[in-house]
């Protein structure tokens, strides 16, 4: 989207390269897509091709005689196409139908890759639908739904790991390690071509036990092409007894299997969700369908994956962003042939072909990181929904502290509400209680009531968990001569203080670091003084009050190295008094049976924010951490440090639960005409020049009040605000503005903006201006 795309555009259609073509397979707002022509014309073949570049149009390529013999070729798969200098790989979409373009103005294609489509029909439509929803290139949304293999124009083999012993195996070796020894037979058994993975894990073999007799050198591991199979999906595990209300979800659900239907799951924290997805998936793997999974991050919740893998036995693939590329594409192959049977992943995975999709699950729907906050900016949840539409199958969105705009469908009547109001098992949902930091005491940033409670907990070996969000030492570092302050010489924001690995500071928005300075830049001073608290001062604070407790550190510094989470999981796990500490990483969704007290200390500038959905988060965010409390056998606390206890919105909150809160916002949404009320485009412009960000803003709004269809209305249901600079004007060196349009018809919202956005990229003005739209906006910073 930058002035490049521009040039490469310019530049290629004066060569007579690539012809845009109007996108033909562009839906309208409901989604329908008009299917090419399949049926050959006569004389020569031109062909639509979207390619992963800035520009919004799909181009027009001939097909020379040599790959004749491979026509025609099939939608969605690959074909590589020259392109200015450059050679791109591009997918095939179809034949081009529109008689306006000269033949001998096109370049023909150079090869074709696959000879059957890697998108199906139904993910290529999904994806035109996204393009259009989202006003970003189809191209480069195609693009983002292959693996980086694939879009690199790698060969697809369906390649999967296999297992052998090596040549010179001895059983002998393994007297004394009788779980190696089983895994031994079975690869034994299996000896000539060796298994596939996937076969040996399902046969009870584990992956810890072929990693340690690879290490022995007596089995090896290899990638090898394969047929999908697949092996009929069995129960490891037997389901749990379902209370009540977790019957009535399950059967609710499985009523509703077989066609479309969006179904909130509104089920406390705690309450055994996850046993409701996991029996309502049964049915559905019994019919040889998929379930694709969506959960915030798969990083930090490895259990989840692991509730899954222990009740059925069938393939499950995990796709998220730390997974290798040659893993990624085995994930994906495993999935879009249908072989996978369960696909767990973090947002981008709502993009996997599944063709046998029977059941889509986003866990935590509540969760921002579903929202991709920059290039192509979908929403997951949205998108899922959608997806669910077109291939006829239930959505299931669960979460303890649903978003406005899922309690809002279902007041529409467009998504179903199932609640499970109480905690599974025998546990009960924690006491929440407010401390007022007026005139209290404090130690290390903890007030003497929560000292105290801490002590309590600990002497009977129960755990502690404490929040603060917000990572590093210190967040500012002061003079208190003088009242200079440490800043990010790039952005509007103070430099955070980190004394690990050495001492420095550290902007958490740009990631500029510098030394600390030896003496104050302003008055000379040598007093420079780290003020606040950073989740590492409180470790060291915590250590100085408790000093023979475990203290667990959790955020994003700690836990930096591999495998560090996983340790801090495991000792958390054991029986024993500890403090666990950390950022919002320890709000997701995770299980310390051990913990009785959470304490919150930092939530009042939450609720102050100016982006219209800060309270929402705050509250969401609290309620999360509030659920860590009494999940074992024990009761729960939650106490909540605060210095504005008589805040209404956390008075509702704690007294009468999310769901009342929830409706006081909505009622205040309501009134102000706020999302979900209307629907609302965030546009922003990017610029080194301080005014120009603004100017252009304003620039681009005048032109969507001169759109035709805005003229026609005598009013425009249309509010804009602003332009006016972001709450953080200078980041990382640019200074941005932002607008936000509202609109309560969503239809005539993006017809409006449909027209309008193509012009703005296209204005001269355009040049060195970053300027993004952001459908549905959730952060406004
Ligand atoms: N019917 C049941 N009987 C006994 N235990 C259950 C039952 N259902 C769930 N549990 C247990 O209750 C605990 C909490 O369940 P789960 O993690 O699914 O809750 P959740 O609703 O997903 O919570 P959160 O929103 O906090 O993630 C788990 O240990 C689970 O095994
Ligand atoms: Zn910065």
């Amino acid at each position: 989207m930058t002035s490049l795309g521009q040039q490469v555009f310019t530049q290629n259609t004066a060569e007579g390269n690539a012809q845009k073509t109007k996108n033909q397979d562009q839906p309208d707002l409901l989604g329908h897509v008009a299917v090419p022509d399949e049926t050959p014309a006569k004389g020569p073949i031109i062909i639509q091709v979207a390619l992963p570049v800035p520009l919004f149009d799909v181009f027009s390529y001939l097909v020379p005689d040599a790959l004749l013999a491979q026509w025609p070729f099939a939608p969605g798969c690959r074909v590589c196409v020259p392109f200015g200098k450059r050679e791109l790989v591009g997918i095939y979409l179809g034949q081009a139908t529109n008689d306006g373009i000269q033949p001998d103005k096109l370049k023909t294609i150079h090869t074709v890759l696959d000879d059957e489509s890697l998108l199906p029909e139904s993910m290529l439509k999904l994806l035109h639908w996204a393009a259009s929803y989202y006003h970003y290139p189809i191209g480069e949304v195609i693009s983002c739904a292959l693996p980086t293999l694939l879009r690199q124009g790698r060969p697809y083999n369906l390649l999967a790991q296999y297992w052998r012993l090596t040549a010179t195996a001895e059983r002998e070796a393994l007297k004394r390690a009788p779980k190696q020894l089983e895994t031994f037979d079975l690869l034994k058994l299996h000896d000539e071509p060796g298994a596939p993975e996937s076969a040996l894990l399902l046969m009870g073999a584990s992956k810890k036990q072929l990693q340690l007799l690879q290490e022995k050198g007596l089995a090896e591991c290899f990638l090898q092409k394969t047929e999908h199979q697949t092996h009929p999906v069995k129960l490891a595990e037997l389901p749990l007894i379902p209370n009540d209300e977790q019957q009535l979800a399950i059967d609710t659900i499985k009523q509703h299997l077989a066609s479309f239907k969006g179904i909130l799951l509104d089920g406390l924290t705690g309450s055994g969700k996850t046993e409701v997805y996991l029996q309502a998936m049964q049915p559905v793997l019994e019919a040889g369908q998929q379930v694709l999974v969506l959960v915030p991050e798969i990083g930090l919740t490895p259990q989840t994956l692991d509730r899954f893998r222990s009740r059925f036995q069938c393939e499950i693939v995990a796709m998220h962003s730390n997974l290798t590329d040659v893993a990624r594409l085995q994930a994906w192959q495993a999935a879009q042939t249908g072989r996978a049977q369960i696909v767990i992943g973090t947002r981008s995975a709502v993009f996997t072909p599944m063709p046998k999709l029977g059941l889509i699950i986003i866990d935590e729907e509540h969760d921002v990181s579903f929202k991709q906050q920059d290039t192509f900016r979908y929403h997951a949840r949205d998108v899922a929904l959608c997806r669910g539409h077109r291939e006829s199958c239930p959505v299931i969105l669960g979460s303890a502290t649903p978003c406005l705009e899922s309690l809002h469908l279902v007041e529409e009547g467009k998504l179903l509400s199932l609640k499970l109001t109480q905690r599974a098992g025998n546990a009960a949902l924690a006491k929440i209680q407010l401390i007022d930091l007026k005139n209290q005491p404090r130690e290390h940033g903890l007030a003497r009531d929560l000292i105290d409670a801490i002590k309590q907990r600990l002497k009977k070996q129960e755990q502690v968990l404490i929040f603060l969000n917000r990572r590093g030492y210190a967040p500012v570092l002061l003079c208190p001569q003088c009242a200079w302050q440490a800043d990010c010489p790039r952005c509007d924001a103070h430099l955070t203080v980190h004394r690990q690995p050495s001492e420095h500071l550290h902007c958490h928005h740009c990631n500029y670091q510098s030394r600390l300075p030896a003496a104050c830049p302003s008055c000379q001073s040598t007093t420079l003084t780290p003020t606040g608290m950073g989740t590492a001062r409180l470790e060291e604070g915590l250590k100085e009050l408790f000093p023979d407790t475990d203290i667990l550190r959790v955020d994003r510094d700690s836990t930096s190295r591999v495998g560090s989470w996983e340790r801090i999981y495991e000792r958390a796990h054991q029986e024993k008094g500890a403090i666990l500490l950390g950022t919002q990483m320890l709000a997701k969704g995770h299980h310390f049976p051990h913990v009785t007290l959470v304490a919150i200390l930092d939530v009042d500038g939450g609720f102050l924010n100016v982006d219209f959905r800060a309270p929402e988060r705050t509250a969401q965010l609290i309620m999360q951490v509030a659920g860590r409390a009494g999940r074992g056998q024990k009761a729960g606390l939650v106490l909540i440090q605060t210095f504005k206890p008589e805040n209404p919105l956390l008075q509702i909150l704690i007294q009468q639960g999310y769901a009342a809160f929830a409706k006081t916002c909505m009622a205040e949404r309501k009134a102000m005409l706020l999302p979900p009320y209307r629907y609302c485009a965030l546009i922003r412009a990017e610029t080194p020049q301080a005014e120009k960000s603004l100017q252009f803003l304003q620039h681009v709004l005048t032109l969507l009040y001169a759109q035709p269809e805005a003229k026609q209305l005598e009013k425009p249901p249309l509010e804009i605000w602003g332009p006016v600079p972001a709450p953080m004007e200078r980041r990382a060196g640019v200074f941005r503005a932002h607008a936000l349009i509202f609109c309560k018809d969503r239809r005539l919202l993006h017809h409006l903006l449909g027209h309008w956005w193509l012009q703005v990229c296209k204005l001269p003005e355009r040049r060195g201006v970053r300027c993004s739209i952001d459908i549905d906006a959730q952060e406004m910073s």
